[in-house]
């Protein structure tokens, strides 16, 4: 069987043979470049590995890497470990001792192994006729970011000077000083694949050195460098030469080795725009997971700044060293904001999700219209719009008044299973008003809330026996099934889940804080003038504040503030016939059609009376903005028993009998 060979109990092409074995030839020699630089490393060679699942897991914080004379990689790539070893061996190998102890400047400190940057440049240009100087500091440095070699006390990038540089792997004192005839043939086989390669990453590395250095130790020729990189960046390719010199001594450099670290999380302050130069991150977002990953060219972080929002999504990064380019904010709004906040484009799973174009509104005012949108997104986005002026296009209000919105799990991605299993903090009362504090997912069964409640607050009592339920503020009982899930999140206002057993269900009274809120508020209504107040509830009505104006039309209808009638008799005539027509426009009947009638008589923007828009929607998306959301609904506290209410308006007015 000419050609082929038996392999165990499969016969195999011989040529197949040969390739295997070349190919482990090439293992071994690889393993052997990075052994030497592992041990100094932390003893273990990383393989590439895949990212790790992004919704499971802690997520390391990013590191710093902007000091430029530290590596940006965790472990050294192959080609750098490969280039490494070769130019020590045959540095070791040199007659004149290249490689040897030297003193650091002012012969403070000894270093075994050492040589100035200069020497090093030297000796690389007498390895390759026509390269020069420039060149091979830049190749040294290639070295340098990836932490093979090293200045000796740490403070210089590589420099074509007097300064002292070492192998890591003899600053580690982890590789002998001696070479075998073997390694010498072995590194000369190497050597011009490894200056090419080092040629070919050297100006990448020393462009990514002076975009490490801070603004103000940048250089003309480091300005310069960064320009000329800029002119030829595709996705800047939009801004003007102008904007690209501002941009080169403000724009930073940021190394993430890992992934799964975190650029920024959701909910956080806006304060860079970025762009990715290579690797990928993934735009994360609370109860939904990944939506979109984000490669070389393209941009985020944009959301916030010009919203003034919160992060709209975390960014973690997605594979290993992914390089990123950072602006500030201040810079953003003084060089890009007027170019790079024209359009912000969202996309989900690879699809439009919202696209909002800024033009000119009146009196030079900047706003954003609303160019193609889901309706989740739209509901989303006009729950936490604040751009810029607030202003939201015409076409919105048909779309609000005009459109179904559907919660559809195949078109719009909702993630439910991702929603459910989001963990919730919660507490659980027992008869006496004791409390337990649970975080669990809002999947949680009522009968596993129970176990868990009981457990920590020391009942005594066979879960069988127990029983979860909401008392309502006016006292009302509703138990739960034991296997009813989302029982945090689907209490009534001032509602609180209880755990009793069986037959002491009868005994739960209310906790006073349900009742009435019990602590004072931040802003104390009584130190409000009625002027003042007065002033505020016009506002609504004058900025098209739909929503605002139901809301205090709403109130004042409660029937606790409407049999006032003492005090509403004080009201001059216009103003209880302004009232009686804001209440008109509340009134739901024939499809809400006063509301409709309003909303089409005034010019936009307007803020719409979220309430209804929400009322098609069976489950409500969850805000961008959700821990705000919540940490504000936390805060709030309202009286929602009509009792109280109405024992509050009698003691303002007493009934007459
Ligand atoms: N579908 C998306 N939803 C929200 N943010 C996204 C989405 N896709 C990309 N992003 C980016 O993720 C960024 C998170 O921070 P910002 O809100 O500042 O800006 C956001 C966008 O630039």
């Amino acid at each position: 069987m000419e050609g082929m060979v038996r392999h165990g109990s499969q016969i195999v092409p011989a040529q197949s043979v040969m390739l295997l074995t070349v190919y482990c030839l090439a293992l071994s020699l690889v393993y052997k470049w990075r052994r030497c630089l592992s041990a100094g490393l932390g003893g273990v060679v990383k393989s590439q590995s895949p990212s790790p699942p992004l919704t499971q897991g802690k997520r390391g914080l990013s590191p710093d890497t902007s000091d430029p004379t530290k590596p940006i990689t965790e472990m050294p790539s192959m080609e750098m470990a490969r280039a490494g070893w070769v130019l020590r061996t045959l540095l070791l190998n040199e007659q004149e001792q290249v490689l040897r102890e030297r003193k650091t400047a002012g012969g403070r400190m000894s270093v075994p192994m050492a040589a100035s940057g200069s020497e090093l440049v030297s000796w690389l240009i007498s390895l390759e006729a026509g390269l020069d100087r420039q060149r091979a500091t830049t190749m040294w440095q290639a070295l340098l970011e990836e932490g093979i070699i090293f200045h000796v006390t740490g403070e210089h990038e590589f420099r074509d000077k007097c300064v002292l540089y070492q192998f890591r792997s003899d600053r580690d004192g982890i590789a002998g000083g001696c070479t075998t005839p073997q390694d010498i043939a072995e590194a000369e086989e190497h050597l011009q694949e490894c200056l090419a390669d080092l040629a070919d990453r050297g100006p990448d590395a020393w462009l990514r050195m002076v975009l490490r250095k801070s603004s103000n130790d940048r250089t003309a020729d480091d300005l310069e460098i960064i320009y000329e990189e800029l002119l030829h960046m595709k996705p800047l390719s939009h801004l003007s030469n102008s904007m690209k010199r501002e941009l080169a001594s403000v724009i930073m450099f940021e190394a993430h080795p890992r992934p799964g670290s975190v650029v920024f999380e959701q909910g956080e302050e806006g304060r860079s725009w970025y762009l990715v130069l290579c690797g990928s991150v993934d735009v994360v977002i609370h109860g939904k997971g990944v939506v979109a990953t984000l490669h070389a060219g393209e941009d985020f972080g944009k959301l916030a700044l010009i919203n003034e929002a919160p992060r709209a999504a975390s960014i973690i990064v997605r594979e290993d060293n992914t390089h990123l380019l950072r602006v500030g904010k201040d810079d953003f709004n003084r060089i890009l904001r007027d170019v790079e906040a024209n359009t912000v484009r969202l996309k989900e799973h690879g699809k439009d999700v919202l696209i909002l174009e800024k033009s000119q509104g009146p009196h030079s005012s900047v706003k954003y219209v609303v160019m193609a949108c889901t309706p989740a997104r739209m509901v989303e986005h006009l729950l936490d719009s604040r751009l810029d002026s607030g202003s939201i296009d015409p076409a919105l209000d048909d779309f609000l008044l005009t459109h179904e919105l559907s919660n559809d799990a195949s078109s719009e991605g909702w993630e439910e299973a991702a929603l459910m299993h989001r963990l919730i903090i919660f507490r659980v009362y027992c008869a006496d008003h004791t409390y337990c504090t649970l975080r669990l997912p809002v999947s949680a069964t009522a009968e596993q809330i129970k176990v868990c409640a009981a457990d920590k607050l020391g009942l005594r009592v066979r879960p069988e026996d127990l029983i979860l339920a909401e008392l309502k503020s006016n006292g009302e009982r509703v138990n739960f099934r034991d296997v009813e899930v989302s029982v945090p999140t689907s209490l009534s206002l001032n509602g609180r889940i209880f755990v009793a057993p069986k037959d002491h269900l009868d005994a739960l009274t209310v906790i006073a804080e349900q009742e009435a809120p019990t602590e004072g508020v931040e802003l104390d209504l009584e130190d409000v003038s009625a002027k003042e107040m007065a002033y505020h509830m016009t506002i609504c009505k004058q900025y098209h504040n739909i929503n605002g104006m139901f809301a205090l039309v709403l109130g004042l209808s409660n029937m606790a503030v409407s049999r006032l009638s003492l005090t509403w008799d004080k009201l001059p005539s216009k103003s209880r016939k302004l009232y009686m027509q804001l209440e008109a426009t509340i009134d739901p009947s024939k499809n809400h059609r006063a509301y409709r009638g309003v909303v089409s008589s005034m010019d936009s923007p307007l803020v719409p009376f979220m309430p209804l828009l929400l009322k098609v929607i069976e489950d409500p998306p969850t805000p961008k903005n959700e821990s705000e959301v919540r940490a504000y609904v936390r805060c709030l506290r309202t009286i929602d028993n009509q009792r109280t209410l109405t024992s509050l308006s009698q003691k303002l007015e007493p009934r007459r009998s």
